[in-house]
């Protein structure tokens, strides 16, 4: 890992028209380059919202309050280009009327300044890194075509397509089963490693990230209740909270099975 990534300092998110409570309240974080970190939560605790806070996604008349810090860029990410999105519904972020390589070679082409020859074969390279099986004969193919764990794997290739230097995979492998789950975590685990890409693993499903990130960061009601490597997580949670997190999977509240899924 390589300096700090980005700090968050009191970081505050009001939605607009009308909502007076917020999605995250008073957050201070710091994730390092290249490392992988796991954001936890229930649904509505403010994941998501994290997320498109860090990308600069939040919707016109969100009050945002506090500060952002990007020591290693200089700058807030720009999309496509610093950071790459990974969503749950692939269809989401696909074109269904443009095929697999021209969606994957366009993002190449406009943040690489790659001529569309050259972004087809980046397109085509990626789909082999993804591990798309026959990626020329996906290349021509279109999204309805693919199963639901192709589409995934053409959408991690499309958020890559730039070399960003953060990815954001958000609930990125809660529509798959489990063995498509545990092949799409793997994938992702090892195209961070070797582009040394700093990973957000937004989730419900502690047991899920604890198996692969450096880093769990638990959030509840708009607020981060802890944050810390998995393993201390894991063995000595700080808050009520976490701890119930972890007993309620049973394999992770086991303690001679928390040092088996750990690395
Ligand atoms: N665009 C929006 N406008 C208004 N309120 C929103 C908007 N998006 C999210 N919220 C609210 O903000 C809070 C946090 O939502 P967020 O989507 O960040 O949670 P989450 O932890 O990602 O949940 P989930 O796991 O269900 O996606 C929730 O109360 C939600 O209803």
């Amino acid at each position: 890992m390589s300096g700090i990534f980005c700090s968050l300092r009191q970081l505050s998110v009001t939605y607009g028209r009308g909502r007076n409570s917020a999605a995250l309240d008073g957050i201070d974080l710091d994730i390092a380059g290249g490392e992988r970190l796991a954001i936890i939560g229930e649904s509505g605790s403010g994941k998501s919202t994290l997320a498109r806070a860090l990308a600069g996604l939040l919707p016109e008349g969100t009050k945002v309050g506090g500060e952002m810090f990007w020591p290693s860029l200089g700058h807030p990410p720009r999309p496509g280009r610093d950071f790459g999105f990974v969503f749950q519904d692939p269809g989401s972020s696909l074109n269904p009327v443009l095929t697999i390589g021209e969606q994957i070679a366009e993002g190449a082409r406009r943040h690489l300044g790659l001529s569309w020859k050259q972004a087809y074969i980046r397109a085509e390279e990626l789909l082999e890194r993804v591990r798309m099986p026959q990626p020329d004969r996906a290349m021509r193919a279109f999204p309805h075509q693919l199963s639901g764990g192709q589409r995934q794997r053409v959408a991690i290739a499309a958020a890559i397509a730039a070399r960003p230097a953060l990815l954001i995979a958000d609930e990125a492998t809660s529509a798959l089963d489990v063995v498509v789950q545990a092949e799409i975590v793997r994938l992702l685990d090892g195209l961070v490693r070797e582009d040394g890409m700093t990973l957000l693993f937004i989730t419900h499903d502690i047991a899920l990230a604890s198996g692969f990130v450096d880093r769990i960061a638990v959030f509840r009601n708009a607020k981060l209740v802890e944050a810390g490597p998995v393993r201390s997580v894991l063995s000595a949670p700080e808050s009520d909270h976490t701890a119930a997190l972890i007993a309620s999977h049973r394999d992770l509240a086991t303690p001679p099975l928390i040092a088996g899924v750990l690395p």
